[in-house]
């Protein structure tokens, strides 16, 4: 296990090219178990995820080549649907269940271990069962999950889910891609890397409509070609880079994004008073910005709420709150669908920070606040990124634990931080180092 030791107070000046969007890698390698044919995915993120992932898919017995740092070529023509997924391997990702919608359609069966991911509050897989369910799968629950099409393969149909799950509506498309016919899913999530997904199927021979919209209409076939697919930039990834940009006071170029997708994250940044602005599609945040959040008409707290694309996404919740401790003024975030997901703002409370836990779901904000550096371990994904934001502002040396976390979802984070100017370093977890 490693730590990272970080140096606070310096500004974070420069240009960052955002990696391949985790989200939208993960059920994009999971498609290529629906054709015998060579997938090549290009703009593969780098991070523990994706080598999860893969490992998954080499158990099935897909071969993978690497053709350059991020380009990976896949074929699973040799899968005869007799192989079982590696449970430790099925129980390290969320995304594992991902699986389940190729192996069924391709296969008519497959036997699926609990997923992994992170622990942030329930995590639901009903909406999936229900598509599968819709396409005339028959399920065994237990521990783990046994599923089988009817004789002849699942039937196109109509899915209709009962709330815009991300993965729930990426299983339903990958299992529809690959059963003749035409398949509706209806309240259909459509966040970027849900868009990515479906045209990359498209690509493949099951063309989909109404991408980007909440109904999505399947035209799957009997067999599905190879393709040759680039990952979409993550626009998580860009979000957490501009709130690093606005708490540590540096000029920051994010280059090669897709500005469409950060409609939603720049007016939220911007009404806690970080300025965006686009050049074409880099992102441009502005050094030595003094942060004040907004209130709304008639002198009311400003309030940010996640849910379903394309409002702001559930995973900058807690970058959100670590920018909003350096603003001026006071914000209510709820984050109203993981129950657990603000539970790590105690950590930046014990750096100084100025928050109340109204309950799991809401926290108020008072800033800005002088962050102290303190000993701090990563809880989740993004709450570790929240936490290396905090800490890179605060003054003083911080220690971040666990950050096998942070490294399942930013690829080589402390090298690219490094080239903007940061003071960061990864040792070994054992290493006693003093903070503050
Ligand atoms: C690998 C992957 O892609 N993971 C993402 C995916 O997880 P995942 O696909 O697992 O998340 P879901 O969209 O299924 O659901 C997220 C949670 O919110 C609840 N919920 C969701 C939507 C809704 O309208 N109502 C509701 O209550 C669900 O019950 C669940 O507890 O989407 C989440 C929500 O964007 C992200 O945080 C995860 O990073
Ligand atoms: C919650 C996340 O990931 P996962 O669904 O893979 O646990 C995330 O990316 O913030």
């Amino acid at each position: 296990m490693e730590k990272f030791v970080i140096e606070g107070g310096r500004p974070l000046s420069g240009t960052v090219r955002p990696a391949g969007n985790k989200n939208g890698a993960l059920p994009i390698l999971a498609a290529c178990v629906l054709t015998a044919e060579d997938v090549v995915v290009r703009n593969v993120p780098r991070i523990r995820d994706v080598t999860s992932m893969l490992n998954l898919l080499e158990g099935l017995g897909v071969s993978v080549t690497w053709l350059d740092d991020h380009a990976v070529r896949l074929n699973a023509g040799a899968l005869d649907g007799g192989a079982a997924l590696r449970r430790e391997d099925a129980e390290r990702i969320r995304a594992s269940f991902l699986l389940a919608g190729p192996l069924l359609a391709r296969f008519g069966r497959c036997v699926m271990p609990p997923p992994g991911g992170d622990v942030i509050g329930r995590r639901r897989l009903d909406p999936h069962l229900d598509a599968f369910r819709a396409l005339g799968a028959t399920l065994d629950i237990g521990r783990d999950i046994d599923m089988s099409a009817p004789a002849g393969g699942l039937q196109a149909g109509d899915v209709f889910m009962d709330e815009p799950s991300v993965m729930g509506t990426e299983n339903a498309l990958l299992a529809a891609a690959l059963t003749p016919g035409r398949t509706v899913i209806g309240n259909a999530a459509c966040e970027p890397h849900v868009q990515d997904l479906a045209r990359m199927l498209t690509q493949m021979g099951a063309r989909v409509d109404g991408v980007g919209s909440n109904v999505l209409t399947v035209h799957g076939q009997a067999e599905l070609g190879g393709c040759d697919h680039t990952v979409g930039p993550d626009h998580i990834e860009i979000g957490s880079f501009m709130a690093l940009a606005g708490v540590t006071g540096g000029e920051v170029r994010i280059v090669e994004t897709a500005p469409d997708d950060l409609r939603m994250i720049r007016l939220v940044f911007g009404r806690l008073g970080l300025h965006s602005e686009l050049d074409g599609d880099t992102v441009v945040i502005p050094g030595e910005q003094a942060l004040e959040t907004s209130k709304d008409v008639g002198e009311h707290k400003m309030k940010v709420q996640d849910g379903p694309w394309p409002a702001f996404p559930a995973d900058l919740t807690s970058i959100a709150v670590a920018l909003a401790t350096q603003a001026r003024g006071s914000v209510l975030i709820h984050e109203w669908m993981f129950e657990n997901r603000l539970v790590f703002t105690d950590k930046l409370v014990a750096m100084g920070a100025d928050i109340t836990l109204c309950d799991p779901h809401r926290a108020i904000i008072s800033g800005p606040s002088r962050l102290r550096g303190e000993r701090l371990s990563s809880p989740d994904i993004r709450a570790g990124m929240a936490l290396l934001i905090a800490a890179l502002c605060a003054e003083g040396r911080s220690t971040i634990g666990n950050i096998d976390q942070i490294d399942r979802g930013y690829e080589a984070i402390d090298t690219r931080l490094r080239a903007l100017g940061a003071d960061l370093e990864r040792i070994p977890d054992d290493v006693v180092v003093a903070v503050g």
